[in-house]
């Protein structure tokens, strides 16, 4: 198996906590400090792990500040490994390229900053994408579905009679995922979708940002997205936990209403 995915089994966990930590948004007595955006993670990571399957850190927040933002977000990896070692890491870059350069982010994604996976484009195509995909041990996140409102202005275009999503899905199920490290970005704001796609793609790991603060719904994910085994869900939020008054309520309260939907649709 995957050793991404055999630690996201073994965790357990359907919650995905996104480390996205704006710096303007920021609480002062953390802008305050040296290192904020790592002070502020290593926060929210404690408040969190003990139900966090998974953690997205997307790298636009980090990359705002330049090398000294990346290096934070790469001590914030560092942290995870040695303190939540079986939560995955998730580099949210939504990269994509031509083939040789692709290697060079491989190279900095995954063995320079260590993580196990990576949001990426699917427009250059398979080819193009090899580099990540040709990595066993890691985990490639293929954009499928968006979450944000003017998502279907390409998404929706009909390609050999399926909207451009579902082709996506179909796509990556049936050949992107030869080596069974391939995942899809579904949005929370999307049921309807995530319904369709689940069912083209029964047993590929969806990662469903969306809920909170973009006003997606736990239980229309959970009803939507659920695999056959009762999981294959990531549902990521940032801004609703990491700003929250109390990051830990609220990530308990997200973790709880996931693992309650979860029972009634598994059971079913
Ligand atoms: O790839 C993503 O994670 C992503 C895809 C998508 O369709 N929509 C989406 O919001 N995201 C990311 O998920 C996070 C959502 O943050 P919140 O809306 O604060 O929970 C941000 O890091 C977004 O960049």
């Amino acid at each position: 198996m995957n050793p991404v995915l055999a630690k996201y089994e073994r965790n357990g966990s359907l919650l995905c906590v996104g480390l996205d930590p704006d710096l303007a948004a920021l609480p002062e007595s953390f802008r305050a400090q040296a290192e904020p955006q790592l002070a502020f993670n290593r926060y929210v990571i404690d408040a969190t792990r003990e139900y966090a399957g998974s953690y997205k850190l997307n790298a636009a927040f980090y990359e705002a500040r330049g090398a000294q933002g990346v290096r934070e977000m790469e001590q914030t990896v560092e942290y995870l490994r040695a303190v939540a070692p079986d939560a995955v890491t998730i580099c949210d870059a939504k990269r994509a390229d031509i083939g040789n350069t692709n290697r060079g982010y491989v190279e900095s994604v995954f063995d320079a900053m260590g993580f196990d996976a990576i949001t990426l484009h699917p427009y250059l195509g398979s080819e193009a994408l090899s580099p990540f995909l040709d990595r066993e041990d890691k985990l490639s996140i293929v954009l499928c579905r968006t979450s944000n409102p003017g998502a279907g202005e390409l998404q929706d275009l009909v390609v050999n009679g399926d909207p451009l999503w579902k082709h996506m899905a179909r796509q990556v199920a049936e050949t992107w995922n030869t080596r069974g490290n391939c995942a899809l970005v579904v949005g929370a704001t999307w049921p309807d979708e995530m319904r369709a796609i689940r069912a083209v793609a029964p047993e590929l790991p969806l990662l469903v940002p969306g809920i909170g603060a973009q006003g997606g719904d736990v239980k229309a994910v959970v009803d939507a997205g659920l695999d056959a085994r009762g999981g294959g869900l990531m549902i990521a939020s940032s801004r609703g936990i990491i700003f929250a008054q109390d990051p830990h309520a609220a990530a308990t309260s997200v973790y709880e209403e996931i693992e309650e939907a979860r029972k009634v649709t598994h059971a079913r």
